[in-house]
């Protein structure tokens, strides 16, 4: 697999622009610079600790940068976390509603369009009555991206959203995010842990290093990731951590490893 270098971002839904953030006197990022075009979904992998939150949260408006500044052309942003936030109290089609909901929508119109979406993502038609407890791990992860998506962003933001799932669920869930993005032109960030994970579904895998958190590492591959196969994404495994600066961020030796390959 060939890793390739930064594409210009003159078009991008996000951008960061030498962003640092310190909390009291403790540096979180030092000046960060990455951008996300539309279509595109790039990876942050890294360090327990780097900042890779605290990049999203910057993103989401959540957060104001101490110094540099953040872009974005996008109007509408979604958020996805490791645990689904379902609200227990209401069924699955309405939690997927609800952001539908808080732009006004009609109550029938809404319900509609997030059963709709819900059975898009793989779930049962009779899953939309459900409560978030009479749901598995993935079914309410499944409603959580439905939820995200139900409001049509175009940007995503994904932090570790997968991780609570099983290997085979992930990968459902993987393929399901990546081909949103594609089909939709929706500009993603992913969080992960997970390197095989990150080069799965990316079209640009950023590797930071830290704290303080910046960017140890940055790359796009020359196939696209619907193209990748399992022996594609070993390859690209191979070469990253063939890389002084990732093996270095990510720490190389076995045991230090903080990320899972
Ligand atoms: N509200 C806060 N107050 C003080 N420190 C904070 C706060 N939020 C985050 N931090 C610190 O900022 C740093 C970056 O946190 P962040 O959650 O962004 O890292 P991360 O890379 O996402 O970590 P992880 O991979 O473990 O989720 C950490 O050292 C954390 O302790």
């Amino acid at each position: 697999m060939t890793l390739t270098p930064t594409p210009d971002a003159a078009a991008s839904v996000l951008a960061w622009h030498d962003v640092s953030v310190s909390i009291g006197r403790t540096a979180i990022l030092d000046r960060l610079t990455l951008a996300v075009p539309a279509g595109g979904l790039l990876t942050l992998v890294g360090p327990s600790g780097c900042g890779k939150t605290t990049l999203l949260s910057i993103a989401a408006g959540l957060l104001k940068p101490g110094a540099g500044r953040v872009e974005t052309r996008a109007r509408r942003i979604a958020l996805m976390f490791q645990d689904s936030r379902l609200l227990p109290w209401r069924r699955a089609r309405d939690n997927a509603a609800f952001g539908l909901r808080c732009q006004g929508m009609p109550r029938r119109q809404r319900l509609d369009a997030a059963q709709r979406l819900l059975e898009s993502l793989g779930l049962a038609p009779e899953d939309g009555d459900k409560f978030p407890h009479q749901l598995s791990g993935g079914m309410r992860q499944r409603v959580a991206l439905a939820r995200a998506l139900a409001i049509e962003p175009d940007l995503l933001l994904l932090d570790e959203p997968f991780n609570a799932l099983d290997s085979v669920l992930r990968r459902d869930l993987q393929d399901l995010v990546r081909q949103t993005v594609t089909a939709r032109g929706v500009a993603a960030v992913f969080v992960t842990h997970d390197l095989t994970e990150a080069i799965r579904v990316c079209d640009r895998l950023v590797v930071m290093a830290g704290p303080p958190g910046r960017v140890a590492f940055s790359t796009g591959f020359a196939q696209p990731a619907d193209a990748r196969d399992d022996a594609a994404v070993l390859a690209g495994l191979q070469a990253l951590w063939r890389e002084p600066a990732v093996a270095e961020a990510l720490g190389a030796t076995p045991g230090r490893r903080r990320v899972t390959a």
